[in-house]
């Protein structure tokens, strides 16, 4: 392999290279995971998921399929409960099984994550720069601060939760000028002065900030010029905020198409007001996607959900709604009684300020499901506590793809992070071929 690399160019941002001729940006993220095949069936068995080359087969398939990025949650600690009903999340370190996948592909970008809590960024970098050079400038990165304490992996000095967002903008802003302290112009050997690197071109990165100190380069060539494709997962307009000036997509969950469209205004909005391009910064909602086989399949699986939503739309519903949202205006109200005008304020704005995306789904629901006539708490409350914080899309494969189409086409979303859901197979060989208007 040559020490060289691609040099840098305006045009070089990994969302501006998606784009063609003035068109819309459209990214699509794979994640596959242990749950996309069911265990308890003896296929989804004989598909281990500790054997990395089951992971390795799913990169191709997405790859051949025409997805971007083949993307890795990471969490810091165990999630015991998760541990008892099913394999574990967690089977490999996500820049190692990056690489890997890397070597066993050619197109696709592999994306690992990277906790700004718990990662340093120095060693992110050179991981990164390692991954980048490794894949031959393929490396993307999903950035997380992190759901669980860092006790769980043996951190003594916890960053309070207040703090983790200029955290988060110090690692990135760390991360970023030591990919640029070693431009690929400084790997061109020259055999008449001896010199292999030229030395002199690699600056050295001097910070001293609220949570890192640094002196000195990056200790390894990056591949690309460019920083690579930033994801930053957040649910909050701090978080957002924070996207508009650092990253290049948002990892989001908007169960709704209502809610994945004030999402995506208000993250282009904040990019503006970030001194960026509106469209600089990509929404990817998370969705589930669920494949059956014939329309009367899905119609029958959609009615059961719908009667049981019913069934349990009394009093356990709204306390739960109660429980889960105490931000809904809910005093003295039963499950028979009448949708309070007051439940929740009607400006999504002022919504996603105080509450964060999460809320952003009863917003929706409230204007339009809740404005039905006769509509009662109770059935409101069942609806609520019936979505996933992901979309999910339940369905022919030829009608997924069609909806997921639509969601695209009516401008609330930039693309999608496909993630758990069963039949990966279905998923790369039917929805996406559909949805990418190829079948
Ligand atoms: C859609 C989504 C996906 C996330 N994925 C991860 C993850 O894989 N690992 C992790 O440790 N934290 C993950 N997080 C947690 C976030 O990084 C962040 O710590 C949390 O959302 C709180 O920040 P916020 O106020 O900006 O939302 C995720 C959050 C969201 C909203």
């Amino acid at each position: 392999m040559s020490t060289s690399s691609p040099t840098s160019s305006p045009d070089s941002s990994p969302v501006a290279g998606r784009r063609t001729g003035g068109a819309p940006i459209l990214l699509l993220n794979a994640q596959y995971l242990p749950t996309s095949k069911d265990w308890r069936t003896a296929d989804g068995r004989a598909d281990s998921p500790f054997h990395l080359g089951t992971f390795v087969r799913e990169a191709q398939r997405a790859e051949a399929a025409g997805f971007d990025a083949l993307f890795q949650a990471d969490f810091s600690g165990v999630n015991r409960a998760a541990l008892r009903s099913g394999p574990p999340l967690q089977l490999f370190e996500s820049f190692q099984a990056a690489a890997v996948i890397a070597g066993a592909t050619s197109r696709i970008k592999v994306m690992p994550t990277v906790s700004t809590m718990y990662a340093h960024p120095s060693a992110f970098a050179r991981s990164l720069a390692s991954l980048d050079r490794l894949s031959e400038g393929r490396a993307w990165i999903n950035v997380v601060s992190s759901f669980r304490p860092g006790t769980a992996i043996g951190v003594k000095r916890e960053v309070s939760r207040s703090q983790h967002h200029a955290q988060a903008e110090e690692f990135l802003k760390v991360a970023k000028e030591l990919w640029a302290s070693w431009p690929p112009e400084a790997n061109t050997p020259d055999p008449v002065t001896g010199h292999y690197i030229r030395e002199g071109l690699i600056k050295d990165v001097q910070h001293q900030g609220e949570f890192y100190r640094q002196s000195g380069p990056i200790d390894m060539a990056p591949y690309s010029a460019a920083f690579p494709f930033t994801l930053q997962a957040t649910s909050s307009l701090t978080g957002v905020r924070l996207a508009a000036r650092t990253a290049d997509g948002v990892f989001a969950g908007t169960p709704t198409l209502g809610a994945a469209k004030e999402l995506r205004r208000i993250l282009r909005r904040e990019a503006v007001a970030a001194g960026r391009p509106a469209d600089s910064v990509a929404l990817l909602p998370g969705s589930y996607i669920h494949v059956v086989g014939t329309r009367e399949e899905a119609e029958l699986l959609l009615s059961a959900e719908r009667a049981r939503t019913q069934v349990f739309g009394g009093q356990l519903a709204v306390e739960q709604l109660r429980a889960r949202y105490p931000g809904l205006r809910l005093d003295g109200v039963g499950p028979a009684d009448r949708i309070p005008a007051d439940l929740i304020s009607e400006d999504p704005d002022k919504v996603f300020e105080e509450f964060g995306s999460r809320y952003l789904p009863l917003w929706d629901l409230a204007r339009t499901e809740g404005r039905k006539p006769g509509r009662t708490v109770g059935e409101f409350a069942a609806e609520v506590i019936s979505l996933s914080e992901h979309a999910r899309f339940i369905g022919t494969a030829e009608q997924i793809g069609d909806e997921l189409r639509r969601w695209y086409d009516e401008g609330g979303v930039d693309g999608f992070q496909t993630i758990l859901g069963n039949e990966f197979e279905a998923l790369c060989e039917r929805v996406i071929p559909r949805f990418l208007g190829k079948s």
